[in-house]
């Protein structure tokens, strides 16, 4: 894809929350951190953010280049994010819900080398299509042994929960549909897949500005399904004694999720 001025804006658009409204009445008033990534200070953002790999951009354009749905996929900042996440939080084991072509998980992965034999990240995709691509991304990016691709619907045939639940995850992204959120949510902490310092990332938890007007709106017909499962799911976990939670009004809202720890 050549790199021309309106690629480029698809390519910064990427996940920033570029969402059809059903009424312009609902037209969310963005924050200065929402949809930044089209505004000047999300340039900025990107021109002083650590460059992704050459490989990771290369994802990033096939993507954009070969599929209609490409701004499912994270922007860079935002696998930039979640790389720095799993470097920091010294991760291991990574579960990745919704691979899409393998954008996020090869940028977490590229986190992961050299961290010994059991790091991996593990990511389920319920699309045929979605998942050859990014089996092909995965294959050719070098990090294959640090990823294992699954295929298969993680609600209807529950894989989550059939994973081997002698192995803990340091951290789980939710990116999947988001209807599945409070099933996902629910698994995890019932079959005690995070380890004691593991975390959730949620992601798209303000699903495009619509998510906060929920509460008050009159008529939920107006809105986009996701936006009022993502509203149950923030509430369900807001009100968890279980769990202690942060949510991020940045790119299209992210719930970072922990455990209580035993003596809280
Ligand atoms: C937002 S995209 C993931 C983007 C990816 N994490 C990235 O940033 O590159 C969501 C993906 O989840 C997949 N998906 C949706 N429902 C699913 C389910 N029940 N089980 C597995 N995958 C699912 C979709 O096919 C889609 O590819």
């Amino acid at each position: 894809m050549p790199l021309n001025r309106s690629n480029i804006l698809r390519l910064i658009s990427i996940k920033s929350g570029a969402f059809s409204f059903p009424n312009s009445s609902l037209k969310p008033k963005f924050s200065r951190f929402y949809r930044s990534l089209n505004s000047q200070d999300g340039q900025y953002a990107i021109a002083h953010t650590t460059k992704p790999s050459p490989y990771l951009d290369s994802v990033q354009e096939k993507t954009v280049s070969s599929f209609a749905m490409s701004r499912m996929m994270v922007s860079s900042v935002q696998g930039s994010f979640l790389k720095f996440l799993v470097q920091t939080s010294k991760a291991k084991r990574v579960l990745e819900i919704g691979a899409f072509t393998g954008y996020s998980a090869l940028c977490m992965a590229e986190a992961l080398q050299g961290r010994g034999p059991d790091a991996k990240v593990v990511t389920l995709e319920k699309s045929e299509e979605y998942f050859k691509a990014a089996k092909e991304n995965i294959e050719s990016s070098g990090l294959g042994h640090l990823i294992d691709l699954k295929l298969g619907d993680a609600r209807e045939i529950d894989i989550v929960s059939n994973l081997d639940n002698s192995v803990k995850y340091d951290l789980i992204f939710l990116d999947a549909d988001k209807g599945g959120y409070i099933h996902y949510y629910n698994i995890i902490l019932e079959r005690d897949l995070l380890s004691d310092d593991g975390f959730i990332v949620a992601d798209n938890v303000l699903f495009g500005g619509h998510v906060s007007q929920v509460p008050k709106a009159k008529d939920l017909s107006q809105f986009p399904p996701p936006a009022k499962h993502l509203h149950a799911f923030n509430e369900h976990v807001a009100n968890d004694e279980k769990t202690t939670q942060i949510l991020l009004p940045c790119f299209d809202g992210i719930m970072l999720i922990q455990k209580k720890a035993s003596n809280a």
